[in-house]
């Protein structure tokens, strides 16, 4: 990876996919099921607040598998949300069903309980979103990539997965994000600054949005949260990656207005409001 061979065109800000208006008569059925698995001991935090992304993203309904020790946490924050915490695989085989849409990763851990709750997703042929952990997990080569997958490294975790450094994927990150989608068929997520898109049909797109202000713990996991929401609500994996990525990065630039110290979750009422602002709830 010594040279850049691959330019990605610029994300077309004036041609991002649309979700469509809500019909008056519209239910909670029809906005797609999220089920987030992740936040192992210590890491709690993770998947809730990728778990509040798809809420506010506008899932139909979203349900967290975690540690039974962030159950009532989780719910004194949000009691939108349904939560579980499966005694064994085979129950959370039976749970996942239900869902429409699974995001894991978000604090899963490396340890038996995260690979546990991981192996059961991957034979389920539902779009999937892998972030985080899901990735340490898959780069240790024991856990298959799902069938339909769009996968959120950072150049740390791209660089675990493509087995050299991360200097290595930061000197040419368009073939670092092409070489992965290739890899593990799937939709690719290079995320920092300049973040960039790849498909294995080896489309290639880089958006230079966003603000250093977002180098700080749970951006990502408020991503991985807003990419479930966006699948759950219709898009495929390439169109929920360039509006889930442009809302991202637009919410973080207007609010790195104000310095150091934005924290992930302020995030969501900005995204809310441009993803309206993108996608009208109600047609005019
Ligand atoms: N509140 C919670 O519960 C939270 C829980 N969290 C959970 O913690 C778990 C571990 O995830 P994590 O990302 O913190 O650790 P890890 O994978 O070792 O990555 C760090 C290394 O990667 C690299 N690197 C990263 N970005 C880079 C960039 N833009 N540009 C260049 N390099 C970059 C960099 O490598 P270096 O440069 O140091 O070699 C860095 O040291 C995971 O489950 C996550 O969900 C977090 O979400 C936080 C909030
Ligand atoms: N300097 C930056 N410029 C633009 N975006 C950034 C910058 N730093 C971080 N981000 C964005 O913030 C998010 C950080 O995600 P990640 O590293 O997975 O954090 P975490 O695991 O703590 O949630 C990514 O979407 C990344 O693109």
């Amino acid at each position: 990876m010594s040279s850049p061979l691959f330019e990605p065109l610029p994300l077309d800000f004036s041609n991002l996919p649309k979700l469509p208006p809500r019909q008056g008569t519209a239910h909670k059925g029809q906005f797609g099921h999220v089920w987030l698995l992740g936040g192992d001991h210590g890491m709690g935090g993770a998947a809730l607040l990728a778990a509040e992304a798809a809420l506010r993203a506008g899932a139909g309904r979203v349900s967290l598998m975690t540690r039974a020790a962030h159950l009532a946490p989780a719910l004194t924050r949000m009691p939108e949300l349904m939560t579980h915490s499966a005694d064994s695989s085979y129950a959370l085989a039976q749970l996942l069903q239900q869902a429409d849409v699974l995001v894991a990763g978000p604090g899963l851990g490396q340890a038996p309980w995260g690979r546990s709750l991981l192996s059961v997703t991957t034979t389920l042929d539902k779009p999937q979103v892998w972030d985080a952990d899901a990735l340490n997990l898959l780069a240790h080569g024991d856990i298959s990539p799902a069938k339909s997958l769009l996968i959120t490294p950072h150049p740390g975790e791209a660089a675990r997965l493509l087995r050299c450094s991360v200097q290595q994927i930061q000197q040419d990150r368009p073939q670092a994000a092409l070489c992965l989608a290739k890899r593990y068929q799937a939709t690719v997520i290079l995320k920092g600054a300049g973040t960039l898109i790849a498909t294995m049909d080896g489309d290639l797109r880089r958006c230079d949005r966003g603000h250093p202000s977002m180098a700080g713990p749970g951006f990502g996991d408020v991503l991985a949260g807003l990419l479930g929401a966006l699948l759950a609500q219709g898009m495929v994996d390439f169109e929920a990656a360039c509006l889930a990525i442009w809302l991202h990065a637009v919410a973080g630039e207007q609010l790195g207005s104000g310095g150091r110290g934005l924290l992930a979750s302020d995030l969501l009422p900005v995204i809310r409001s441009l993803l309206e602002a993108h996608s009208p709830c109600l047609a005019h």
